[in-house]
């Protein structure tokens, strides 16, 4: 089997490699991909950049290419819901665009025609991690995350996302991957560690939280393989 593990930034998946220790790096279209194995899984690990268009990119060549048939997304969010908490592990549920917006042809906030305004997650890899959770006696929350090109650090802007979406957490590469993921029929999961809470201190908060919840998710998916 070979899975896919894929970040945006390089914090989020520097734990992983770091975890792994060794793997062959690949150059491809203006990115880097590293491969290794653990435990009899192939895994292919990358990091897009920021963003939904290079998020986009990246899953597409995880999977056309490097030939994943499972992917797995690791890093970290802003929390919407304000049960969320720096450091707590988020499982998607499902994920939406916060600004695909054609409202003015009468279409609701991100909803384009033949497309869908959330896309969901694989049930058996949010079940998996449920029970990785249970097992490992994790608290690992579960909501749906709304994805834009936009670091969302303002309260309005924020109230905003929450309520029209009814979103929990917001970042900015998930719902490409699961654009990609489903179109291509590949089993997909998002896992996004608190890292702020998308108000006007996030930027301060991500820049002190941005290390240490991207190695909460990288350790959650890293208990993940152990059972896949
Ligand atoms: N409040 C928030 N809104 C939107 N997204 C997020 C995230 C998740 N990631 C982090 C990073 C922020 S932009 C970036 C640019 N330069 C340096 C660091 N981050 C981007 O990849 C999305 C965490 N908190 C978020």
């Amino acid at each position: 089997m070979k899975i896919a593990i894929m970040g945006a930034m390089v914090e989020e998946i520097t734990p992983l490699l770091d975890f792994f220790g060794s793997y062959e790096t690949i150059a491809f279209a203006k990115n880097r991909y590293y491969t290794t194995t653990y435990k009899g899984l192939e895994l292919v690990i990358a990091y897009s950049k920021i963003g939904k268009v290079n998020a986009s990119l990246t899953a597409t060549t995880l999977i056309e290419k490097f030939g994943a048939e499972q992917l797995l997304f690791s890093g970290v969010a802003g929390a919407l819901n304000p049960n969320l908490h720096v450091g707590d592990v988020l499982v998607a549920t499902a994920l939406t665009q916060h600004d695909l917006d054609i409202t003015a042809f009468g279409h609701p906030h991100g909803y384009v025609p033949e497309g869908s305004v959330y896309v969901e997650t694989d049930a058996s890899l949010r079940a998996l991690a449920h029970k990785v959770a249970h097992a490992q006696n994790i608290s690992l929350q579960e909501g749906i995350i709304a994805t834009g090109d936009q670091f969302i650090c303002d309260g309005t802007k924020k109230e905003w996302i929450y309520k029209t979406f009814n979103a929990d957490a917001t970042e900015m590469e998930g719902a490409s991957v699961a654009v990609v993921c489903d179109a291509l029929k590949i089993p997909f999961c998002v896992f996004r560690a608190i890292s702020d809470a998308a108000d006007m201190d996030a930027g301060f908060s991500f820049d002190e939280f941005l290390v240490s919840s991207a190695k909460e998710s990288a350790q959650f998916i890293i208990a993940m393989l152990d059972e896949l």
